[in-house]
């Protein structure tokens, strides 16, 4: 089976083949755009951004499945979260959804995302580090490197290869 990855960020490309790793998959990462604004602002926009990856992925990568991934964040009355979103798109079904870990970022980072900047570049300001998005991603810095940005995703596309397995009924070599 041939998978396409919307996204060459090497932390999701390592979930999607951790998710898929007890099968015999070969991996293409295209850049797809994701349609929403560089640093969406709610589930739905994060949703959408994902959906448009994976379509996007799908169709332009000769493959049987389309793996869209997009972090995002959502407000909140006790601050903002930050939100993760993945989908899966194949042929013959509608894109399949799911959320990952979702936890409140400090004010005095989200304070800067409300002033339009985007969390890439402000977690490696914050963090003083490099290309955080890449690596433990915020989710590693805010949980002392318990969680990095890799488990998160694999949690979140494991999710999509078991929905996908579900529905499709494609239950063994999962
Ligand atoms: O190359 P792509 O696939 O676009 O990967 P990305 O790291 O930019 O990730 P997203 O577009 O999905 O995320 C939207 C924005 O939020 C940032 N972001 C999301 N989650 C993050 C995290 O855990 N750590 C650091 N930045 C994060 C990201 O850098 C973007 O500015
Ligand atoms: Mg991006």
């Amino acid at each position: 089976m041939r998978i396409i990855i919307g996204s060459k960020n090497p932390a999701k490309i390592t979930a999607v083949q951790n998710s898929f790793s007890k099968m015999d998959c070969e991996f293409m990462s295209l850049d797809i755009p994701s349609g929403v604004k560089e640093q969406p602002f709610s589930d739905e926009e994060t949703i959408q951004g994902a959906i448009n990856r994976a379509k996007g992925a799908l169709a332009q990568g000769n493959g049987e499945i389309g793996i869209g991934l997009e972090g995002g964040v959502q407000e909140t009355s006790h601050g903002l979260l930050l939100c993760n979103w993945g989908a899966l798109a194949a042929n013959g079904m509608e894109p399949l959804i799911a959320g990952g870990a979702r936890f409140l970022l400090p004010e005095e980072v989200a304070a800067r995302l409300r002033a339009g900047e985007e969390l890439g570049p402000v977690m490696d300001d914050y963090a003083k580090k490099k290309n955080v998005r890449k690596q433990e991603g915020a989710v590693g810095i805010f949980t002392n490197g318990l969680v990095n940005r890799v488990d998160m995703f694999t949690h979140l596309t494991t999710l999509l290869v078991g929905q996908f397995s579900y529905y499709s009924n494609i239950k063994s070599n999962f």
